[in-house]
C-alpha cells in the first residue's frame, strides 16, 4: 500500500500546535505516512472564519490552562505556562516567525522540523520573545543555521514569494476547513480528511488505517 500524505497546519504561536507536532514527528517514523509540514499563520484563519482566540472567554482560559499542563506532561513535551500566557499570545504577532519559517521551507527544508521546535522552545519553555529580530537570530543559531543562511532568510522575510506562500498555506488550510490550530489534513482514497486539535490524533490514526500506541510510542524495535 503507497504511504498516506498527511499534512500538518501549525503556528508556533499555538501550544496546541506544539504538541501534534511533536506527536507526529514520532507516528512519521512508525505509521506508513508521509508527513508534510505547513507553516501556517493562526491570526490568519482566526481572521478570515471569524473565530477568536478561545481564552478570550474568561472560563474558557482558566481550563486551557489546566488544559495545556496537563496535555504537555502527558504528550511529554517541555512546554510549561506562565501566569501571563494570555496576555503573552495576545500581544504577540507570530507573522515575522511564520514568515522566517516559511522562508526556511522554501530554501532549506531539511531545517523545517528543528527550526519550528525551537521557536516553540523559546516562547513556550523559556517564555520568551519571538517577535523581534534578535529572537529570530537566537532561535536560528540554536536550531543550527548559519549566520549567513540566517541573513538570507531575514532578507527573504520582506519579499513578495515568501509573504505569498505563507498567505497561500493560510487559505489552503482555510480551504480545508481549519478554523483553528493544529489542522491536520489526511489524504484518503484521494479525499482529504480534517482534524482539528492535537487530541484528535488517535481518530486521524483509525481512519488511516494505523494503530494508536499514545502519544509517546516507543521507538520500534530493530530488524533483527
Ligand atoms: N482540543 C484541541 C485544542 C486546540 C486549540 O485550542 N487550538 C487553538 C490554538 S492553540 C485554536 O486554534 N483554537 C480555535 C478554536 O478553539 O476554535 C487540542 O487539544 O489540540
Amino acid at each position: 500500500m503507497g504511504r498516506t500524505l498527511v499534512e500538518l497546519f501549525y503556528d508556533v504561536v499555538s501550544p496546541y500546535s506544539w504538541l501534534g507536532f511533536e506527536v507526529l514527528c514520532r507516528y512519521q517514523h512508525i505509521w506508513n505516512i508521509d508527513l508534510r509540514f505547513r507553516p501556517a499563520f493562526l491570526g490568519g484563519i482566526m481572521q478570515s472564519t471569524g473565530n477568536k482566540p478561545p481564552a478570550m472567554l474568561p472560563k474558557r482560559a482558566e481550563y486551557l490552562q489546566k488544559d495545556i499542563i496537563r496535555m504537555a506532561k502527558y504528550y511529554q513535551v517541555p512546554l510549561t505556562v506562565s501566569e501571563d500566557v494570555f496576555q503573552r499570545i495576545l500581544g504577540k504577532n507570530s507573522l515575522g516567525a511564520m514568515r522566517f519559517i516559511t522562508a526556511i521551507d522554501m530554501t532549506q527544508p531539511k531545517y523545517l522540523e528543528p527550526l519550528s521546535r525551537e521557536f516553540w522552545l523559546r516562547f513556550w519553555s523559556q517564555h520568551e520573545d519571538i517577535s523581534q529580530v534578535e529572537s529570530i537570530l537566537a532561535v536560528a543559531e540554536k536550531a543550527g543555521l548559519s549566520s549567513e543562511l540566517t541573513q538570507k532568510l531575514l532578507e527573504m522575510t520582506s519579499s513578495p514569494a515568501v509573504k505569498n506562500r505563507l498567505r497561500e498555506t493560510t487559505e489552503e488550510a482555510i480551504k480545508y476547513g481549519a478554523f483553528g490550530m493544529p489542522a491536520v489534513v489526511a489524504h484518503v482514497n484521494g479525499k482529504p480528511h480534517l482534524f482539528f486539535g492535537s487530541d484528535r490524533l488517535e481518530l486521524l490514526a483509525s481512519i488511516i488505517g494505523e494503530k494508536w500506541l499514545g502519544p509517546v510510542p516507543s521507538a520500534p524495535s530493530p530488524k533483527m
